[in-house]
């Protein structure tokens, strides 16, 4: 009998299933895909059980059943349940690994529980790479059900520097898929500001890609130690297959996406939580798509400042601050909306390693949330406050030429107005209140005593 079962053997799911194996753990494996079985069955390993029928797979599992379910997010995963949820007993558990919306997620919690299944879903990160040799895990569900797969969970994730497994048992209900959600939100915004970052780069100072690639090279062996901008230098200095010059000049720049960063819009809405950055990040796709390309691409005329290259980097480490920033401005909203409680510092941990938005700067993160585990904004926190006091001029300088030489920067620029705002007594939202009273009669509180009131603002003709 096979220890673990893996569904769905496409990218993720296979190499999730050989990191397991490679732990010691004997897999079962099925996909209704025949000849990504067939590619297990190639291994002709003992311990590496290619299934062909719903029914071979279960039977093969030693119980209770413990499965991971990686597959196709939305509709293939209810059919997936459902097929399931007639072959499995009570005590089995299911874990779906995929990058489920968290509502369906909810609502798949609650069903299998009236069969006695239990459910966990899972954010993964770290791609391909990391489903193989460690990806960053994020369960979130039934507690108890998480006890007893823990130990091939932390076999299987990614380590950190002090090698502490990136997983961790996040929450109830669907709180794990929110917490993921949450990291493709951050990621969707970290990759707008290092594209922000290049096109200045490339615009106002003209730099090679070579160039570039070494710029966020150095920076990557600097404060700016994160997957994202290591990959970023590796991007800028890949050769075309089919032209002789560089890749990335040939990438038609339209970005798609599978929606996990518009989910977290949707939700940030729906919570209030000001993720402006996040926002403009999930945008900036859009516009991608729905730019006439009408006009003429910015030209940059003068002389590149001569600390344009270390404005960026101070500016880009800060814009990548405010991106965790309001990724944990949302989880704490999200915590108090549904009732979970998230401790912050474990999943600063989770992303450490393994996941795609890892960074150094998470280690600071994890420090902060251990130090204050209620703080409301990420910048309360000593080192951040000191980060936002060093890099700020750096911050606004690149803003303000941007501006100047008609280049747009929506999350740089979103960054700033965040860090402007978000410690700021005096906003002009009185103004707002002030005209919803006029036009509508929508009532405003004071600033210098209790209750609520109206104006009569003109007189009833
Ligand atoms: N790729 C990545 O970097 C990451 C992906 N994820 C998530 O992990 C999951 C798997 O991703 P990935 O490996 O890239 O593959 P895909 O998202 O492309 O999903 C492919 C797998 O889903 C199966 N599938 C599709 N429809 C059904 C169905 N109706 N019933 C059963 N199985 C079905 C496919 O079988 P068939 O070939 O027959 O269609 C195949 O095995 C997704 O939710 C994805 O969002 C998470 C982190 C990173
Ligand atoms: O979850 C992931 C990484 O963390 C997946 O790669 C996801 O597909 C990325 O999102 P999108 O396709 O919308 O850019």
């Amino acid at each position: 009998m096979e220890q673990f079962g893996v569904i769905g053997l496409a990218v993720m799911g296979k190499n999730l299933a050989l990191n397991i194996h490679s732990r010691g753990y004997s897999v079962a494996g099925f996909s209704i895909d025949k000849p990504e079985v067939d590619a297990l069955a190639k291994y002709q390993d003992d311990k590496l059980k290619p299934t062909y029928t719903w029914e071979e797979f279960v039977n093969s599992l030693e119980k209770p059943r413990k499965i991971l379910i990686m597959i196709k997010a939305g509709k293939p995963v209810d059919m997936t349940l459902d097929k399931l949820k007639d072959l499995l007993e009570p005590g089995d558990i299911v874990i779906d690994g995929g990058n489920s919306n968290f509502h369906d997620t909810q609502r798949r919690f609650e069903e299998l529980g009236k069969y006695g299944i239990h459910f966990i879903g899972m954010g993964v990160s770290g791609g391909e790479e990391g489903a193989l040799h460690g990806p960053a895990l994020m369960p979130g569900g039934d507690k108890e059900a998480f006890e007893k797969v823990r130990p091939i969970l932390e076999a299987i994730a990614a380590k950190t520097e002090d090698g502490r497994p990136c997983v961790s048992y996040i929450g109830p209900e669907s709180s794990g898929h929110y917490v993921k959600m949450v990291h493709n939100g951050i990621e969707y915004a970290i990759m707008q500001e290092v594209s922000e970052v290049y096109d200045l780069l490339r615009t106002v100072s003209g730099k090679s890609n070579e160039e570039m690639s070494e710029i966020f090279g150095k920076w990557y062996q600097g404060d700016l130690h994160a997957y994202l901008i290591e990959i970023t230098s590796k991007v800028l200095q890949q050769k075309d297959d089919l032209t002789s010059d560089y890749v990335i000049d040939h990438i038609l720049n339209v970005a798609s996406y599978k929606g996990t960063g518009n989910w977290m819009l949707e939700d940030g809405v729906a919570l209030g939580a000001p993720i402006s950055v996040i926002a403009e990040a999930v945008i900036g796709r859009f516009m991608s798509k729905q730019t006439t390309r009408e006009g003429s691409a910015p030209k940059f005329d003068g002389q590149a400042p001569a600390d344009l290259v270390e404005n960026l980097e101070k500016a880009l480490n800060l814009a990548q601050a405010v991106a965790y920033a309001q990724g944990f401005q949302q989880l704490t909203m999200a915590a108090e909306a549904y009732k979970w409680e998230l401790r912050y510092q474990s999943i600063a941990q989770n992303w450490e390693a393994g996941c795609i938005i890892r960074s150094n700067m998470l280690q600071d993160i994890e420090k902060a949330y251990d130090e204050n585990g209620k703080l409301q904004v990420l910048f309360q926190a000593p080192y951040f406050k000191s980060l936002m006091e060093k890099n700020l001029p750096a911050l606004r300088a690149v803003v303000k030429l941007a501006a100047d030489a008609g280049i747009p920067t929506p999350t740089l620029s979103a960054s700033l107005n965040y860090l402007e705002s978000i410690f700021n007594p005096n906003l002009p939202a009185n103004m707002i209140q002030g005209q919803r009273d006029y036009f509508g009669a929508h009532t405003y509180y004071r600033n210098d005593r209790e209750g609520v009131f109206h104006t009569e603002w003109y007189e009833e003709k």
